[in-house]
């Protein structure tokens, strides 16, 4: 029996009535959400609906300004009580909590090394229990390891363990899968099954809704801070799922840019028996003018660091880049940017975003010298700018002169792929662009990406995530550092998921 049909258990997990806000933004209005024990339930909503304000109301980090909470039937701990919420909810946040200096172990029992202040910290058998308790949970990790050693994978593992020794039956997953490849996810969701069996409760927040489906039992929609609807995921179809997210019927799906009948202009990107050791070697290949292409793999396939490399952030062992003709100096990202390539980077809080300053200042870092004479920037210019961009790519916020910290992941995600498109790159590199934005704005997105392809320049999108390749005119699939398959079109989703397994699949002629 399902857990949706047992509504007679006590919940993990109530709220009702949930009000936050920020200063004049409404984050939540009257939500509730209700968790059932042992069930995985999944939250959805458009970039900004609430989702990670729930979160951190549900884990006590904030205070909501109305409403009630509950765990296992009683009200939730006092505020600031962080010992007694750590016993009741734990969370898997988009962004690492474990201490990556510290050791496996360290970072299990932070806090709690010793039974008392007077007690001397006993390291080996510390060790040893930390051991005992990941092997408990299936968690292969040596303990004695460093933290920022880890996997994005095993330290997920481990702060699992580590929530669960803490005695919650109740973990929050918030985007887990973002940066896991189809393996790590495959290992996730065994390791969320298994919990699940022994009576664990997950709530799961993710804009992949094939994942919602694979995964959970019942779904619960939030749209403009509000509870839209709960439900078993099998009496809610994708369609009605969009359409209580948007608010509108779904539009038709973003067809294959294959589809499209353009002939592609001359090499804008050539990149010729690139090598950069440990990562990938002997790499080719060309984007032309008015052509999206995907650079496909998984995490360990070196897909990621070659489009690194193109952007200046690595500097090849061997082998060539050029845009247009011309060689590009490697390892320079000025370099890069002056040959007139732009960057969407992997990871948006290490590389992309000032997130203390305004979206108008992230989104013209790049474009400077445009926006005033003698590199001074007109206020009057950039705003103009920002308004555009936010217009165009859907950015929501206030307005340009919000700080980026303010704004929902998915939206911060949009300002640094509208820095990327502001300085109109010839070649553009977008790395995982679609990371973190919901739906609709996904396809709006790529779309986007697509038009900068359509105006003349070219585009390389080095992702894993089918939806991201979908929108490619061709692609290229690497495994271990190598070239092992090209896709001019017409591909299925099958073939280039077993091509990026390894499984190679047909080498293009002409790359
Ligand atoms: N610290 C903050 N200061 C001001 N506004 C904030 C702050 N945190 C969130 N907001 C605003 O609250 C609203 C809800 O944001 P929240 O982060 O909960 O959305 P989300 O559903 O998690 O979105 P995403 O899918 O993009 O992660 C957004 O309009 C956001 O800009």
């Amino acid at each position: 029996m399902t857990a949706a049909r047992e509504p007679s258990r006590v919940p993990v997990a109530e709220a009702t009535g949930l009000s936050k806000r920020y200063g004049a933004t409404v984050a939540l209005h009257e939500a509730r959400i209700t968790v059932l024990p042992g069930e995985t339930h999944a939250l959805v909503g458009r970039n900004g609906a609430g989702k990670s304000t729930l979160v951190s109301l549900l884990t006590g980090l904030q205070k909501p300004d109305a409403g009630a909470l509950a765990f296992h039937g009683e009200p939730a701990p006092a505020f600031g009580d962080t010992a007694a919420w750590r016993s009741r909810v734990a969370c898997v946040h988009q962004r690492s909590t474990v201490l990556p200096d510290l050791t496996v172990t360290e970072n299990v029992f932070l806090g709690r090394q010793s039974p008392s202040p007077l007690r001397p910290i006993r390291w080996r058998e510390l060790h040893r229990r930390a051991g005992e308790l990941l092997a408990a949970y299936g968690v292969d990790v040596d303990p004695t390891r460093r933290a920022g050693d880890l996997t994005v994978e095993q330290r997920q593992f481990v702060e699992i363990a580590r929530a669960l020794s803490l005695g919650s039956a109740f973990v929050i997953l918030d985007e887990p899968t973002a940066k896991l490849d189809a393996r790590g996810i495959e290992r996730l969701f065994g390791k969320v099954r298994e919990l699940r069996r022994q009576g664990v409760a997950f709530l799961f927040i993710s804009h992949h809704l094939r994942e919602v489906y694979e995964l959970c039992d019942r779904v619960t929609v939030y749209r403009d801070a509000r509870h839209v609807v709960t439900a078993p995921v099998s009496e809610l179809g994708r369609s009605a799922l969009v359409e209580a997210m948007t608010g509108e019927p779904e539009s038709a799906a973003a067809r294959n840019r294959t589809a499209s009948v353009r002939t592609p202009g001359r090499a804008l990107l050539s990149v010729d028996g690139l090598t950069l050791p440990g990562a990938y070697r002997d790499l080719s290949f060309t984007v032309r003018a008015g052509e999206v292409v995907g650079l496909a793999g998984s995490a360990s396939s070196g897909a990621v660091r070659a489009g690194e490399t193109v952007a200046g952030l690595h500097r090849a062992g061997s082998g060539r880049i050029e845009v247009a003709g011309r060689a590009v100096r490697g390892g320079d990202v000025p370099a890069a940017l002056e040959a007139g390539i732009g960057l969407v980077p992997e990871d948006r809080h290490l590389q992309g975003l000032v997130t203390g300053r305004s979206v108008a200042e992230n989104a013209t870092l790049t474009v400077r010298g445009r926006l005033g004479p003698f590199g001074t920037v007109l206020p009057s210019r950039s705003r103009e700018f920002t308004e555009r961009m936010i217009e165009d790519l859907d950015i929501a916020a206030p307005g340009p002169g919000t700080p980026v910290a303010a704004l929902s992941g998915g939206n911060q995600q949009k300002v640094v792929v509208a820095r990327a498109l502001a300085t109109d790159p010839r070649v553009l590199v977008a790395i995982r662009p679609a990371n973190g934005v919901d739906v609709r704005s996904k396809e709006f997105l790529l779309g986007r990406i697509g038009r900068a392809a359509d105006e003349g320049g070219a585009a390389l999108i080095v992702s894993d995530e089918l939806d991201d390749l979908r929108v490619c005119d061709r692609v290229v699939v690497m495994f271990h550092g190598r070239v092992v398959a090209g896709f001019a079109g017409g591909w299925s989703d099958g073939q280039l998921v077993a091509a990026m397994e390894g499984m190679a699949g047909p080498r293009e002629e002409e790359r």
